[in-house]
């Protein structure tokens, strides 16, 4: 039977070249790209035909950082397929980052130069906005909709003699201390990235504590340092392009400067291959290059506390609870308003 593999934020960077990755392993998938812009899910479409014509690939309208959005897209996936086998997670934003550029310096003359460049730890803080929703938007885009979605999606991936695997495309730059507990949507700080990140990681863990025994299985990766669209957002493309000789001189000591899309997908394609119940809940899978260019995937334990990953699911839980409560109510209105308006006419 063909696998059912969805994946979001599929139409550039990582989820794109995840895409192809998985196409050039195995060509009877069953693709979903789940994208919010439609043009450009139709162009990466194409892209993926070009090189594998025979593949099977649909198209989904998703907004990941809109509840009402997920929700119908949620529904359009339970009524197209009858089962899912691979949840990829993989939609992210980092909006406005701005660059510490006295940090950088003070950071490359102290003995945590290699932690500064594998993590971007104190080098990066970003502004965020309320969404639509009320919500904020990278906590609503990174986390709360894809929360929503697995959610959704439950019938699907939790199936009586199936397995399925859930997989977060998390960071490096995920830190315990960027997170707390009193604010989980961060919208007091200054790093909501990095929170985000953090809670994919802990939300990760807890699902695995509510799902494993329904054959769901949730891990994290970290794809490392990638040329997307996200990082020209945080120095501009011809800036990368004229340290690249540096970039690839500061992999030898990290091995975090993936840097191209194809390299920071090894980890997602590594758990595609692998037996979901030999994975480690609690581990981040990273995505490393060499020096000399070689790519792996290593695992390393993630800094979680079981407390905490469970607090954080009950909030999300009861977060989703009063969302779906405010959505009814504004269907309700709707239509008693136009109820009212048949009336008067
Ligand atoms: N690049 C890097 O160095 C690193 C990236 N990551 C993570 O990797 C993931 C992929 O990012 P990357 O490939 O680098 O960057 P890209 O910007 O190339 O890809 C991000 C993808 O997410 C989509 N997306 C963003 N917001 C939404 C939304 N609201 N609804 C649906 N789709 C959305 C984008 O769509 P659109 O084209 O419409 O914007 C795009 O397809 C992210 O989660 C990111 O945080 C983690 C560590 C390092
Ligand atoms: C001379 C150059 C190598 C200078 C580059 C400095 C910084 C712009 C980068 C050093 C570490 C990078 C990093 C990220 C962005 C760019 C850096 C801060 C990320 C935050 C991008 C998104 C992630 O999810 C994790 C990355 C960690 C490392």
């Amino acid at each position: 039977m063909e696998k059912v593999i969805l994946v979001t934020g599929a139409n550039s960077g990582i989820g794109l070249a995840l895409c192809e990755r998985l196409l050039s392993e195995d060509l009877g998938l069953q693709l979903c790209l789940a994208c919010r812009n439609m043009q450009r899910a139709v162009a990466a479409r194409s892209a993926l035909l070009t090189s594998h014509p025979d593949a099977h690939i649909d198209l989904l309208h998703m907004d990941v950082g809109s509840v009402r959005s997920v929700l119908n897209a949620a529904q359009e996936v339970k009524a197209r397929y009858n089962r899912l086998d691979y949840l990829y997670l993989n939609a992210g934003i980092m909006p406005n980052p701005q660059f510490d550029l006295r940090a950088f310096f003070k950071g490359l003359f102290s003995s945590n130069v290699v932690n500064m460049f594998a993590t971007a730890e104190g080098l990066l803080t970003q502004q965020d906005r309320v969404n639509k929703d009320g919500l904020q938007e990278v906590f609503a885009t990174n986390l709360f909709g894809h929360f929503l979605l697995v959610r959704e999606l439950e019938p699907v991936l939790c199936q009586a003699g199936h397995t399925s695997q859930v997989v977060w495309t998390s960071s490096s730059n995920a830190r315990r201390s960027a997170f707390s507990l009193d604010d989980v949507q961060h919208r007091l700080g200054t790093e909501p990235y990095a929170s985000s990140k953090y809670a994919s990681d802990l939300l990760s863990v807890a699902l695995n504590r509510h799902h494993n025994s329904r054959g769901m299985f949730s891990s994290v990766i970290c794809p490392g340092l990638v040329m997307t669209n996200l990082t020209y957002g945080i120095l501009p493309s011809f800036f990368w392009r004229l340290i690249m000789p540096v970039m690839y001189l500061i992999r030898i000591f990290t091995n975090t400067f993936t840097l191209t899309a194809y390299n920071g997908a090894e980890a997602l394609h590594s758990l595609f291959l692998q037996n979901p119940e030999s994975l480690d809940p609690r581990a981040k899978y990273h995505s490393l290059t060499s020096g000399m260019g070689i790519n792996y995937t290593k695992a390393r334990q993630m800094d979680i506390h079981d407390d905490m990953s469970e607090t954080l699911y009950e909030k999300l839980l009861e977060m989703e609870k009063s969302l779906r409560r405010k959505l009814k109510e504004e269907e309700d209105d709707k239509q008693a308003y136009r109820k009212y308006l048949l009336q008067t006419e």
